[in-house]
This record gives structure tokens, sequence and C-alpha cells, in this order.
């Protein structure tokens, strides 16, 4: 089949409804107001205690060079559904915005901005989808895989979940961000070959299958490979496929390097002990053991309290995946807009639960942690024109919904996470290498307090609204009940309900 249209730009990879908002911005002429967009999730994923930030990367090559493609005009044109001036417009388009986000691999929080998106009320409509869609299914996935490496300690972790992830795209980056989350390779050939991730592998019951003898397929493989690791659960692990592995190992000597075997189905543990013994009494008590089917930290963690012998974990659908949450929920909304006397404006989305009420204006997040140790207070999110490294007698932070829970903190370093990413449409930021990005998320993860860290049941990391950022929000939702009495009409209403 031939496409109508190339598939030559990612420029379209929107919702019909941000151009269909375009549209109406520019013929009414307001497209090159000025605004504030913010990228946030109300909820951490997997009930973690924190998210880790991935995407940034993709973010970037999306957004450099991001303008209409002659098959983009020339698609819109042909559904019929816009404007030949607004056509004509979208030929010469330049991306002009700001963009400031954390590094990647930077540990967030819910209910903080971790995009942020300034420029022309135009252009940050335009990227809003482009933009969830990254970073939503990389953090997401980053998050988990710091959830399995924190079940593992320094086991190793490789990621097999091309096969289940997805379709393309979400393997190839899904892959990159466990790399980020503390993954240590992975099997997709494609992923090792775009990000330098290291490959790594075993083979599958096929091989045995062919030859319809484990040790006929080891024996082959072995002569045909230096390192090997042998799957030893097709016909029987313990009866057949493990002595096959060690009379090959013996066979072969020092021809190969016998790193170990992989097992893959049956009760894990049990086995896995079995295997153990017959290594270690057959003299190979270096052989690690490799355990694939369905694993994710809850599985892990229960076999490690069975005591199962197994050193190297190989994890593919529920992490690629995201199995228990297949999707982090970050939304993206404006929080400040230019009016029609150029003044900037700060914006507020009403909600009758406290947690959706939008916080307006422009926020910078600060990473608020303690001298002494490094440790983490908290997150304080403050209205751009504030600076926390300059109060005096400590800072004040307290709850954003539960307002009376408040602490009070001295001897801190305050340190803002929003990073200038693109400043008017100019890339400014040079893209670390992946291996720094997965360094430094380990660093940040670690400088969690452990009850942060946990799986199940973590503390409730703070991230706390500034004074000025709390009260400038009560005094818009004001504004806007005035506004509602103002132009409300009257309903017949349940009498037990709240407003905002
Ligand atoms: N000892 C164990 N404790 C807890 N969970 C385990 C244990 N052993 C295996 N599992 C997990 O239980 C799930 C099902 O395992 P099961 O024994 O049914 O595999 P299987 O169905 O025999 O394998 P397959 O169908 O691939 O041959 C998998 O997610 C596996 O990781
Ligand atoms: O279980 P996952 O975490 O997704 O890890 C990847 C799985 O992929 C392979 O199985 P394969 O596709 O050959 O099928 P299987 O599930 O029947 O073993 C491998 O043997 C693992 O079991
Ligand atoms: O190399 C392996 O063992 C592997 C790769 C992909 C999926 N399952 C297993």
């Amino acid at each position: 089949m031939t496409l109508e249209y190339q598939d030559d730009s990612l420029t379209l990879h929107t919702d019909a409804y941000q151009l269909s908002m375009m549209q109406t911005y520019f013929m009414k002429n307001i497209h090159e107001r000025k605004a504030v967009y913010e990228l946030f999730f109300r909820k951490l994923p997997f009930k973690n205690g924190y998210a880790v930030f991935a995407g940034l990367e993709r973010a970037v090559n999306y957004l450099k060079d991001l303008t209409f493609s002659k098959t983009d005009i020339s698609y819109l044109r042909d559904t019929g559904q816009f404007d030949e001036a607004f056509l004509d417009y979208l030929t010469t388009w330049r991306f002009k915005g700001t963009i400031r986000a954390p590094r990647e691999g930077e540990v967030i929080f819910n209910n903080e901005p971790i995009v942020q998106v300034e420029g022309t009320v135009f252009d940050a409509q335009l990227i809003e989808t482009a933009l969830l869609n990254i970073v939503n299914y990389q953090t997401l996935i980053a998050t988990k895989a710091a959830r399995m490496r924190y079940v593992v300690g320094n086991q190793t972790l490789l990621e097999f979940g091309t096969r289940r992830a997805q379709e393309l795209d979400a393997a190839i980056w899904g892959t990159r961000a466990a790399y980020i989350g503390g993954f240590d390779a992975t099997s997709n050939v494609r992923a090792g070959k775009i990000f330098n991730i290291p490959i790594s592998g075993t083979h599958a019951h096929a091989l045995v299958q062919i030859y319809r003898n484990d040790y006929e397929a080891f024996k082959a493989y072995a002569q045909t490979h230096h390192n090997v690791v042998f799957l030893v659960d097709t016909y029987d692990t313990l009866r057949s496929g493990v002595p096959a592995a060690i009379r090959v190992a013996k066979e072969m000597g020092d021809q190969i390097n016998f790193i170990g075997v992989r097992i893959d189905s049956g009760d894990l543990a049990y086995i896995s002990k079995g295997v153990r013994k017959m290594l270690d009494a057959a003299g190979f008590p270096d052989a690690k053991i490799v355990a694939s089917n369905d694993l994710d930290e809850t599985t892990i963690t229960s076999l490690k309290m069975q005591d199962a012998k197994i050193d190297t974990w190989g994890i593919g659908t529920k992490l690629i995946t995201a199995y228990d949450q297949p999707a982090l929920g970050g939304v993206y909304k404006v929080v400040s807009v230019e009016n029609e006397t150029g003044e900037m404006v700060d914006t507020i989305k009403i909600s009758g639960s406290a947690e959706k009420i939008s916080n307006p204006g422009k926020k910078q997040v600060w990473r608020i942690t303690r001298n002494k140790d490094g440790k983490s207070e908290g997150d304080y999110v403050a209205l751009w024109d504030e600076d926390p490294r300059a109060v005096k007698g400590g800072l004040v932070m307290f709850h954003p919904v539960n307002t009376y829970v408040s602490k009070r903190v001295t001897d801190y370093k305050a340190r803002p996470l929003l990073q200038d990413i693109f400043l008017d449409g100019k890339l400014v930021y040079d893209l670390p290498a992946l291996e720094e990005i997965k360094a430094y998320a380990a660093e940040q993860i670690d400088a969690l307090w452990l009850e942060y860290r946990r799986n199940l049941n973590p503390q409730e990391y703070p991230v706390d609204l500034s004074s000025k950022a709390w009260n400038h929000k009560m005094n818009l939702i004001r504004n806007v009940r005035n506004y509602v009495n103002e132009v409300g009409i009257e309903i017949d209403e349940h009498q037990g309900d709240y407003h905002a």
C-alpha cells in the first residue's frame, strides 16, 4: 500500500482540537498572545513515593525544527476543515516558545510543574499532545524500572519487553526509560544501536526444540559462541536441562565462558534452589541463574523472601507495558495568559475537588535539601519572582491542600528544577549522555529518605506551595466565584453541593 501523504513529519502528532483552537486564535488575531502552560500529574504512578523524569531527549528531538511539511498542509487542506489563510500561516510557522524542564533522571513528584511552556497560545497549544504523550509514557516506565531496581539491590536487571510493548516506538523509548530507571541492559538490539545501551540475552526454547535435545542444542550453541547462558526449562529443568548444560560446560572447558543458565517457567524459587545445588556440585559455583516469566517487583520480592537462588532478572511484559498502571495521568494546563492590553494575567481552572483546582501563575519548583547531609526536605513550588534562597529565618513549608500542616526549614539549600531547554525557539540545552542521566537518576533516588523510596505505602513527600502562590490561588478562586455569581444563572440545585 502506498500512502497518499508521506509520513514525513511529527508536527501533526497532535489532537485535532489543538488545530481547531489554533485556527480560532489565528482568525481572531490573538494567536500571538503570550501564555504559560505547565505540565504536571496529580497522582504518582504505582502508588510510588516518587517518579523518575524521562522523555526530555525525545521532546527536544520533536521540538527542534518543528515545521508543517508540504504533505501536512496538503492533508489539512484536504480535510476541508481549515481556512486557507490559516493553512498559509502554517507553511511559514516555526516554534518560537520557551521550554523549561528538569534534567532527565530527576526525581519528580505530583502537583509540581515538570515541563513549562512559555510562548504564544498558538505554539503552546500545538505541542501539548506530543509532550504529554512522550513524558507520560517515558516517566511511567522509568519509574516502574526504579521500583524493580529497588527490590533487586545490586543484581542484574535485563529488559526483555520488546515483543510485548505497545508497538515499535514504545519498545525503543521504553527501553531507554527503563535504562534510566535502573536496568542494566536490553535484549533490543536497535535500542543498543541507537542509544548505546548494553545488549544482552540468552537463547529461546526454539533452539532446543530445533535440535529436539537439550545437550545437542547447548553444544551447538557453545561451539558458535563464547559467552553462553543455556535455557534449561524446555523439557525438564532438573532432569534434562541442567545436566545437559553442565555436560557441555565441562566438555567445552575454557573454550567458552559459561555464564550460567536461564529458567523461564515453573516454581522459580524451588527450581532455582535445585539448579544452584546442581551447578555448585558440578564445580560451577560462579555460574549465574537467570530467571524470567512474567516477573515484576512484587514477584521478585516474593522470590527473594523464599530465598530463590536467582542472580539475574529478565523482565519484559510487566515493565514495558507498565502492566499494573498502564498510563501516567500527566496534564497540561494554562496558568497565565496575556490580556488585550498586553498584561500577563494568571488563570485558574476550578473544580469541586481540591486536588483538581489548578495552581495559577508561572512557577518554579525548588528542591529543598538539608545542608548537613543533602537529604530532601521537600519541594517548594513558588511563583516565578520568588527566590527561596533569599528567605531569612527559615522557609515555612505547608501542605497545599491540608494547609494546617506546616514546617519551618532552616540551614537548607534550594535548587531550581526547571531549567531552560529552549529560549524563544532556540535550543539552549546540551543533552547529557545517557550514562550520565542514568547515574544522575540513581544518585537522586539515593538522596531521598528511605521512607519515600520504599515500594509499599511510602510516606508522602512534601510538595508545598509558597505562601505567596497559595494566597494568589485563593484570590483567583474568589475572583472566579464573584464572576460566576455575576454572570451565572440560578439553577435549582441540590442544597448539599459545595463549590470552590
Ligand atoms: N515461587 C514463586 N513464588 C511466587 N511467584 C512465582 C514463583 N514461581 C513462579 N512465580 C510466578 O508465577 C507466575 C506463574 O508461574 P507459573 O508457574 O504458572 O509459570 P508457568 O505458567 O508454569 O510457566 P509457563 O506457562 O510459561 O510454562 C509467573 O509470574 C512467575 O514469575
Ligand atoms: O515474561 P516476560 O516478563 O514478558 O519476559 C519476556 C518473556 O519473553 C520470552 O517468552 P516467550 O515470548 O518466548 O513466551 P513465553 O511467555 O511462553 O515464555 C521469555 O522467555 C520471557 O518469558
Ligand atoms: O535473551 C533472552 O533470554 C530473551 C530475550 C527476549 C525475550 N525473552 C528472553
